[in-house]
């Protein structure tokens, strides 16, 4: 039998489990049928991405990170902050590393004002269109998603890809809509997470998200990170920028540390939900014989 942790930040919901232990009953590959089904709202637990803690060699614990779809991502700024929260209690440690498909991100605690928060260094911005990917050479301060965009895009990766607008008002935009259709745009071979964002002043953003393979979610860590680097680039802020996601808000800074993607600071909440263990049946599916999808 498996045990499960569901915990979110900022409404953007995670369940987790934990494969440190080799006897933890989950296998090295996750089936796209596992993942989806313990993802799904109405048949399994329900949450917007299922993030697995292992075993790393080169930090203190290796992330995965499955959106609900059961499809892989390389980023997960949210999660990140919950699984960090977890495992340095876990540890009774106040810091950690934790190894990503992408990158290295360094967590630890942090407080503003009366708020325990978590803050995780997302590492650089990456800003050719290469590594965002797009589908050609181009500037990627203004790309046109065609049509349906409501305005030219700000793309970079955050080890994964993000498309950012701004636009006058954020209410006025069918992200419904349009979401699925820019997710999918041609000029971005691995899609893109989508993110329209409205200026509130020159530190505050408001931003409602589509994330890719998911849908609209309340909140996106590391879309919130694309937002901060695509106000400074755009000239529209400083390097420190609050960012309010429909469930809630985060702390963008974008350092400058002497390279082009600089290295980027999210500090934001995590909260515990529950845990609990998932069915035989569905554990089953979670063993090392089930080959992945
Ligand atoms: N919610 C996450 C992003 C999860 C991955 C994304 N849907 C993708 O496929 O790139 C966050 O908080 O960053």
């Amino acid at each position: 039998m498996i045990t499960f942790l569901k915990m979110h930040g900022l409404g953007n919901d995670f369940v987790i489990l934990d494969a440190r232990d080799p006897d933890s009953g989950i296998g090295a590959d996750i089936s796209v049928r596992a993942a989806s089904l313990v993802s799904d709202r109405r048949r399994g637990i329900g949450c917007d991405q299922l993030l697995i803690i292992r075993p790393s060699d080169n930090a203190d614990i290796f992330m995965q990170i499955l959106n609900q779809d059961g499809s892989v991502a390389g980023a997960c700024g949210n999660g990140t902050r919950c699984v960090a929260d977890y495992v340095m209690r876990d540890l009774d440690v106040d810091q950690l590393l934790i190894e990503t498909k992408s990158t290295m991100l360094f967590a630890e605690r942090s407080r503003i004002g009366d708020a325990d928060l978590i803050a995780v260094n997302m590492g650089a911005a990456r800003l050719d269109w290469q590594q965002v990917p797009l589908a050609q050479a181009q500037d990627t301060l203004h790309v046109d998603l065609g049509a349906d965009a409501p305005a030219l895009a700000v793309c970079q990766s955050m080890g994964n890809p993000h498309a950012v607008m701004f636009v006058d008002d954020v209410a006025a935009i069918d992200l419904d809509a349009i979401g699925p259709k820019l997710e999918h745009a041609d000029i971005f071979p691995d899609r893109a997470n989508i993110s329209i964002v409205q200026k509130l002043d020159d530190a505050k953003f408001r931003m409602r998200v589509w994330e890719r393979s998911v849908g609209i979610t309340q909140a996106c860590g590391s879309g919130a990170c694309a937002v901060g680097v695509a106000a400074h680039r755009r000239g529209l802020a400083g390097r420190l920028s609050e960012i309010v996601m429909d469930g809630g808000s985060v702390i963008i800074e974008w350092r400058d540390n002497g390279t082009a993607g600089g290295e980027v600071i999210m500090t934001g909440p995590v909260t515990y939900v529950g845990h609990g263990v998932l069915d035989d049946a569905i554990s089953a599916l979670f063993g090392t014989h089930h080959a992945k999808a």
